[in-house]
């Protein structure tokens, strides 16, 4: 039997498989096959996910593993914010370290325990980098410029300006009204840009912020190969950047930022270093479910006998939900 952990950050929910558990390892395309599977909300498992996350070892310096990111079509991220805090998780309970690097696809990223957020709501921080705003890494291209940074783009929303930032998978950002955030807009942006397009041949993570109060954003993001998921830790973490250089006058850096997000709320810290910029995320990384599935099963990707047992993890992170609201009122 193998162990399969259902997760999530900040509601982003995630199946978790670890590779180094298994007799043999699942292929790039039997990886692929359960991924599209069992993320699936009525033929997969719980529901479904926003993705899988899939661990390995890693040889390289400070790492205790590594990290691959499929989204529920199939396709592969570099990089994945609220997922990387629940492999830290799980790295660091297994190899009862709390200060480690994590391998993912670009680069190996610096990950530590933080204090829990709130009783039985482990949390961790995470090294979101590298940053760069050059088309070539997101990419982009037909929209007249090589660095996208707080411009009108009307092909996209009238009215509206945009940020472009790999972090390092690709983020359009714009900060929206009330109005424009219940619209459907962000929907309607997010679909075109995910389906062949002038613009993005790679497809673009799509997220909209509203400036709450100084340091404190909300944020709802249409994800790439996923669509509308709770939160994005990577879309928040880019947003949280856009939103020191793009509105200097309501945010910090090297300060705390609060991101609310329709799963709850993370923090992010933004940091400038000669020209370069790397992101602090900040937020839980609950376990929700452990799932015993036999190896021959898996390579199958038959998930019909699935055992699965819950944890009394998600009532606590619904607890403390429920108080960011008393606090916010
Ligand atoms: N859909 C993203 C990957 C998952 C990122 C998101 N779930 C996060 O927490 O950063 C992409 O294709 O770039």
């Amino acid at each position: 039997m193998v162990q399969l952990l259902k997760v999530h950050g900040s509601q982003n929910k995630f199946f978790i498989l670890d590779q180094t558990e298994l007799q043999t390892k699942l292929s790039q395309p039997e990886l692929v096959a359960l991924a599209k599977h069992i993320t699936e909300p009525e033929t997969g498992l719980l529901n479904g996910a926003d993705g899988l996350l899939v661990i390995d070892k890693s040889d390289h310096e400070g790492t205790l593993g590594s990290m691959q990111v499929i989204n529920t079509d199939g396709s592969i991220a570099s990089m994945c914010g609220n997922g990387l805090r629940t492999v830290s998780r799980y790295l660091s309970d297994k190899f009862n370290k709390d200060a480690f690097k994590v391998e993912t696809m670009d680069s190996d990223l610096h990950v530590h325990r933080e204090a829990d957020l709130a009783d039985n709501v482990p949390t961790f921080s995470v090294e979101i980098s590298p940053v760069t705003f050059a088309k070539e890494t997101l990419p982009f291209d037909n929209l007249g410029t090589d660095t996208l940074i707080n411009k009108a783009v009307p092909a996209f929303a009238p009215g509206l300006k945009f940020t472009a930032i790999s972090v390092p998978n690709p983020h359009l950002i714009s900060f929206v009204d009330d109005d424009t955030m219940h619209s459907k807009t962000l929907g309607q942006l997010g679909k075109m840009l995910n389906e062949p397009n002038d613009y993005f041949p790679d497809g673009v993570n799509v997220s909209f912020a509203k400036i709450l109060d100084h340091n404190t954003l909300f944020v709802r993001t249409y994800e790439r190969g996923v669509g509308f998921t709770n939160a994005c830790g990577t879309g928040m973490s880019a947003t949280s950047l856009a939103f020191c250089l793009n509105h200097p006058e309501m945010a910090d850096f090297d300060e705390l930022i609060s991101v609310y997000n329709p799963g709850g709320m993370v923090k992010t810290r933004v940091h400038s270093r000669d020209d370069t910029f790397s992101i602090d995320l900040i937020g839980n990384a609950t376990f929700t479910h452990k799932i015993e599935i036999p190896e021959t099963d898996l390579h199958a990707n038959d998930l019909d006998h699935a055992e699965i047992t819950e944890t009394d993890e998600q009532p606590a992170y619904l607890r403390f939900v429920e108080n960011l609201k008393n606090q916010t009122v």
